[in-house]
């Protein structure tokens, strides 16, 4: 099937062929005629490289309407926003910012990129553009399977069907074992295809041998270097390039620098543009591997310097990528050969293999087409027994998608937010919604009973929820839902806050406490040097904490991470440059942009509860009724922090 013979707009088709697009990949040929044009729900379960995009392109060009594009990760709708805003005609609009999507408006556009936490909370916030979508496309649904970010795109799904039942929805996952189920779920036809542009050889090294999936042997003598240093060599005196997965950021850039030593390229004029606004170690270390032709990309990055390197590698001035997993996912940055190097991940606890499904993402990404004849994938066998090794992940089916949603994090978000929606009035309206969800469909919905009943107790003592004839958000659940914020830190907050409002010298320190010791925070971890100088300046500034600091109830050595990421931001606000940063915490200049990030939304959060609780609307008051609690000050604090934090980050 040609592109030409789509009933798309001339200029469209004209588009496509511009980029070399003329004829449809296989699987997108069969995600037309199952009806992505003629505004039916499909599911299209394909490789990674085999042609999403279009897919979703086709879908969004001939939906009656505007469309939404739905993905996971913020770095994904940047990408796919570039790709779209290429259209020609198009309005494309993108919503990423952290959560609250109070004054964004996407009325006039045509589509619109979104990732789930803002979808979900546009809808908590009455958006008017989610209503006259016509067609949502969801990348990634497999992710489903996520902890956290899963049961926010159910949910969400289930709502938007009930907003705009004949809603056109398409969504993308990759080749998955129970793609049938997700289909079924969603009333939609299943496409599912194995075809890739590019052939994919997939094998494991073992003792000098890459033993592949076809029978095919290579051999690969490491002499006296590592394994994996050698099959990296081996693919550039090839004319080919390396995408090597290891399992932490450590990790890519020791791995990193000791290839860049080996100078398999030269790459100045990349090491220059990294090096020009590298202040820290992190930025150095990149520039000095990027010189010899090598890059690493992890979450620490700089966003200006992960899209160099992106770039660089797509461009060959780079040869090789030491990633962590983070880039399986969706980044579009294939080659040649993609050696995935660790297997297992820690935990925190230990480590674990990783999943069938991320692995196979990994080998996904080798192959470039038009650039290389085949894409090859290897697992490295070191100190593992290479059968098992590829009785697990070579020709190994991904694990099942999984809902996430029996968990009591999730549901207390989720069940305030229905409510505080109107979504549902009583416990069968909210049962009822809960049925429309992927775990449902999957399972017993009266499994979730006693959850949601437990889940309901809290909210009601935290005054969140009333439980009277009905069920209904309180003034303070309807604004903790509308915030985006986990109801404990909601409730976390209202506490601080009354505990603040009765302290003699409230300061930045104060205001960050409070937000940073709540769930919805990433602290940072407390290294066992650093603990005892932390605690001594917690003690030496008690008074300004919120939390009794002679008296501590609780996890005290928990609280230090708490006091150690206030202290981050309290820095970065008062103006310390990254590379101190890194210094004095050992934080990466990446960490503290998206600590700055949430920190930014956590206090215009706790700014709204403040400001409901100070002028006595609340329904939930923190402290003695009769004592004379005065919030002007705390709230004074929390506007001047933000904005100064506001500053800081736009510089
Ligand atoms: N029909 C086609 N003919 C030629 N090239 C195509 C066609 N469809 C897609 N491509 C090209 O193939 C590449 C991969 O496509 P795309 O990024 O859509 O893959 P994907 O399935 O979304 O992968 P991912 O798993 O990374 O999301 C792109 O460069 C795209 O332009």
């Amino acid at each position: 099937m040609d592109v030409s013979d789509l009933s798309l707009a001339p200029k469209f088709i004209e588009h496509f062929e511009g980029l070399g697009i003329e004829s449809l990949y296989p699987p997108q040929a069969a995600a037309v005629e199952a009806g992505i044009t003629r505004g039916d729900r499909v599911v299209a379960a394909m490789p990674t490289a085999s042609g999403k995009t279009l897919v979703a392109q086709l879908a969004m060009l001939s939906a009656d309407g505007p469309a939404l594009y739905v993905v996971p990760l913020r770095a994904l709708a940047t990408e796919k926003y570039e790709t779209f805003s290429e259209l020609p005609d198009v309005s494309v609009g993108i919503a990423t910012g952290d959560y609250d999507a109070e004054n964004e408006s996407f009325d006039e556009d045509d589509i619109v990129v979104a990732t789930s936490e803002k979808v979900d909370s546009a809808i908590r916030n009455g958006a008017s553009w989610v209503e006259a979508i016509a067609c949502v496309v969801v990348d990634e649904v497999h992710l489903l399977n996520a902890r956290g970010r899963g049961p926010t795109l159910e949910v969400t799904l289930a709502k938007l069907r009930r907003l705009v039942p004949d809603q056109q929805l398409v969504a993308l996952s990759a080749t998955v074992g129970n793609a049938a189920e997700i289909a079924d779920w969603l009333d939609a036809e299943l496409v599912r295809s194995t075809w890739r542009p590019i052939d994919l050889r997939t094998g494991v090294y073992d003792d000098g041998t890459v033993t592949f999936d076809d029978g095919g042997r290579r051999t690969i003598d490491p002499g006296d270097d590592p394994p994996t240093t050698a099959m990296v060599a081996d693919v550039i005196d090839d004319g080919g390039q390396a995408l090597v997965f290891v399992n932490s950021r450590r990790e890519a850039e020791t791995f990193a620098r000791s290839l860049g030593a080996r100078e398999f390229r030269t790459a100045p004029d990349v090491a220059t543009g990294i090096r020009e606004g590298a202040t820290t170690s992190t930025g150095r270390a990149l520039a000095e591997a990027a010189e010899g032709g090598v890059g690493f990309h992890h979450a620490g990055l700089r966003a200006e310097h992960r899209s160099i390197v992106e770039q660089a590698f797509r461009e060959r001035d780079l040869a090789v990528l030491c990633a962590t997993p983070t880039l399986a996912a969706g980044v579009n940055v294939p080659a040649r050969r993609v050696i995935v190097r660790d297997h297992e991940r820690f935990t925190g606890e230990g480590y674990e293999p990783l999943p069938v499904l991320e692995v196979h993402q990994m080998f996904g990404r080798a192959g470039r087409p038009g650039l290389d004849p085949y894409g090859e994938a290897m697992l490295v066998a070191t100190g593992v027994d290479a059968a098992e090794l590829r009785e697990r992940y070579i020709g190994a089916e991904p694990e099942r998608v999984e809902s996430k949603l029996d968990s009591r994090e999730a549901l207390r978000t989720h069940v305030l937010a229905t409510l505080a929606g109107g979504f549902a009035e009583n416990r069968s309206e909210l049962d009822d919604l809960l049925s429309s969800t992927f775990f449902a469909h999957q399972r017993d919905p009266s499994e979730l009973t006693d959850l949601v009943d437990e889940v309901l107790s809290y909210l009601d003592a935290t005054g969140m929820v009333r439980r009277n004839d009905g069920l209904s958000a309180t003034d303070l659940g309807r604004l903790v839902s509308r915030v985006y914020v986990d109801p404990l830190t909601g409730a976390a907050v209202v506490e601080a806050l009354g505990t603040a409002a009765a302290m003699d010298r409230v300061t930045t320190l104060t205001v960050l406490e409070i937000i940073c010791d709540t769930e919805d925070m990433s602290t940072q971890y407390v290294r066992t040097e650093e603990a005892g100088r932390l605690s001594e300046f917690a003690m030496r500034n008690a008074e300004q904490f919120t939390k009794p600091v002679h008296d501590f109830e609780g996890n005290f050595q928990s609280w230090l991470a708490t006091v150690k990421t206030a202290r981050i931001l309290d820095d970065w606000i008062a103006g310390v440059d990254p590379a101190d940063l890194d210094e004095r915490y050992g934080v990466a200049p990446g960490d503290v942009r998206r600590l700055a990030e949430r920190a930014e939304w956590l206090l215009s959060a706790t700014e709204v509860i403040a400001e409901h609780l100070s002028d006595g609307t609340g329904t939930h008051r923190p402290t003695d009724p009769d004592s004379d609690v005065e919030y002007d000050t705390v709230l004074e604090r929390l506007q001047e922090t933000r904005a100064a934090l506001l500053d800081v980050t736009a510089e």
